[in-house]
């Protein structure tokens, strides 16, 4: 038996009565359903809570009444504790409609990238968001970038509510990640498979909202930002249901750009929110055994979503990230052998 096995609890909401009859047929009430996959051994146990008593503190209706959009987030699903609202959701597809929001307080098994874990301190919006996408394969790696563009988007629109219009330093650092005051403070990770014709892409967000441990969080950054520029009292918290709201309802609009036309109306304003336009950077190449050090200047993006760079001599480079182990803090690039 693994540490996760064991059975969770999942409730169930829906904007409205039009869309439970839509959800019907994938989302069954309880009792218990056992989840596939890597959570094999775990049981959730669906219920449509509004007939009762939530187990978390996150509220639906401040969530619902947040929200914005056409179909994004029109089934919520929260949870004290899952092993991962990313392998519930991802392992589980015929279980959750495109839209679905899945959020959980605490995960015991929280998925990073690669083989990273995910640690979930209190106060971290950990949730997952599943997307049925009719898109060509060349436009797939744009929507991480669509992600985290409503990140910070969402991110700054609840900081100039707090601060008369002003934006904290929250930005994207390529490809996957938002940092604060070049910290980590929370990361992205998209898994996609193809079926039916559609890209079904299971979104992985945590955000480090109230928790100032292990890095910094946003609520912190909103309150010295308010103390910098001199305004009296303190900032209200960002509610963990207002800012997923608020990420939703850019995401779908964000998204709707991209499918009905491409990422360039977007390039703009995603390079306006990232960390790297100008970033000089050093490309270490073997060549011919001898390890060369080329200098780089960050551009931008490749028509093909790989960081854009260019040489002393003007010369193109298009840096892929299986290809090369940045730390773009130390101004290095190392080229894979
Ligand atoms: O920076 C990373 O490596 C990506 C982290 C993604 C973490 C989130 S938390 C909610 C969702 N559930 C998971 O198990 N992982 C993602």
């Amino acid at each position: 038996m693994s540490a996760e096995s064991g059975t969770y609890r999942l409730d169930v909401y829906t904007r409205t009565t039009d869309i439970l009859e839509q959800a019907k047929p994938n989302i069954e009430k309880g009792p218990l359903f056992t989840a596939k996959g890597t959570e094999t051994g775990c049981e959730v146990l669906l219920n449509f809570a509004e007939h009762d008593r939530p187990s978390t503190s996150f509220k639906p209706e401040t969530f619902f009444q947040h929200l914005t959009t056409r179909t994004q987030g029109s089934v919520l699903a929260t949870a004290s504790t899952l092993p991962s609202t990313q392998t519930l959701l991802q392992d589980n597809p015929g279980h959750f409609p495109h839209g679905t929001v899945c959020v959980a307080d605490r995960q015991i098994k929280g998925k990073g990238r690669g083989k990273n874990t995910w640690e979930s301190p209190e106060g971290c919006l950990m949730f997952s968001t599943s997307v049925h996408l009719s898109i060509q394969g060349q436009s797939l790696p744009f929507v991480q970038y669509v992600v985290s563009l409503a990140i910070v988007q969402a991110v700054q629109e609840e900081a100039k509510k707090r601060l008369k219009d002003n934006v904290v330093d929250v930005r994207i650092k390529w490809p996957n990640d938002i940092y604060g005051q070049k910290l980590k403070l929370g990361g992205i990770l998209c898994q996609s498979a193809y079926r039916n014709q559609q890209f079904h892409v299971v979104i992985g967000v945590g955000l480090n909202l109230s928790n100032q441990q292990p890095t910094t969080c946003i609520d912190a950054l909103i309150e010295e930002k308010h103390h910098e520029i001199n305004l009296e009292g303190s900032p209200q918290p960002v509610k963990p249901e207002v800012l997923l709201a608020g990420i939703l309802n850019r995401l779908e609009e964000l998204l709707d750009v991209l499918l009905s036309s491409s990422f360039e109306p977007l390039q703009k304003p995603y390079l306006d929110a990232w960390l790297h336009t100008g970033q000089k950077v050093i490309l270490e190449e073997s060549q011919g055994g001898n390890m060369q050090q080329i200098p780089l200047t960050i551009q931008g993006l490749s028509s093909n979503g790989y960081l854009k760079a260019q040489d002393e001599k003007g010369e193109q480079y298009e840096l892929h990230p299986d290809g090369n182990s940045l730390d773009f803090f130390k101004g290095l690039m190392r080229k894979k052998a």
